[in-house]
């Protein structure tokens, strides 16, 4: 197995149009709808990243800007945004694709965290990610510290515990004076 590997590798791309049996009585489509097909195609990227069975650990964060018609094109894509020891970090973004009027809107996007597990359902190792773009080194370089308060909000860590988070929340320090 590679020991390092690119986030565009974990790429994952799934495309659905909206059925009227998904949708809520507003007739768009339901959240919990959207969330399972993010946690798919999310569940595929990690899954691509470390060529292992993966569980999902949390949902980190899910946002809903813009509801999705009955009838929408929806697009989900999907990447590793950063790997740690057993766990990994994918980011999902949801697109509403308009081929008519080839408009695309950035409808939602979600975070999750996925451990790689043996066929006895324990954490085992995964490879390195390498980011590449822009938009993936800024997802990479704070990965760490959502990943830090995931494990707070679940209770697996004492917010004291925490190094990067604990961080954006001190006192900046007065610069200290030259002695004379
Ligand atoms: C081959 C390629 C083909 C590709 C094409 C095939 C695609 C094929 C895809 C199929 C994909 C199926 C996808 C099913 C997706 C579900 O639906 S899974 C069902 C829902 N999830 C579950 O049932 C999981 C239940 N939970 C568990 O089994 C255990 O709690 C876990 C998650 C394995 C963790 O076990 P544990 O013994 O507590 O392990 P622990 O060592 O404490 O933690 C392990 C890692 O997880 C992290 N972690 C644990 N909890 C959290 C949390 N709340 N927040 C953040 N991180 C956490 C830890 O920090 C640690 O990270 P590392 O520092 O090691 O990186």
């Amino acid at each position: 197995m590679a020991k390092i590997k690119t986030a565009s590798e974990s790429l994952t791309i799934m495309t659905n149009i909206v059925l009227p049996n998904e949708t809520n009585s507003l007739r768009n489509l339901f959240g919990g709808e959207l969330l399972a097909k993010m946690d798919r195609c999310a569940s595929i990227s990690a899954a691509r990243h470390c060529e292992r069975r993966v569980v999902t650990a949390s949902v980190n964060h899910v946002s809903f800007n813009h509801p999705i018609p009955e009838g929408g094109v929806v697009v989900l894509e999907s990447k590793v945004s950063r790997a740690f020891s057993t766990s990994m970090e994918v980011y999902v973004d949801v697109w509403l694709d308009d081929p008519i009027n080839q408009k695309k809107i950035h409808t939602n996007e979600g975070i999750y965290t996925f451990v790689a597990v043996d066929e006895f359902n324990r954490p085992i190792p995964i490879p390195e990610m390498i980011p590449e773009t822009e938009e993936e080194k800024l997802r990479h370089a704070a990965a760490f510290r959502r990943k830090e308060l995931s494990l707070i909000l679940s209770g697996r860590m004492k917010p004291l515990e925490s190094v990067e988070l604990k961080k954006l929340f001190q006192e900046p320090q007065p610069a200290k004076k030259d002695k004379k």
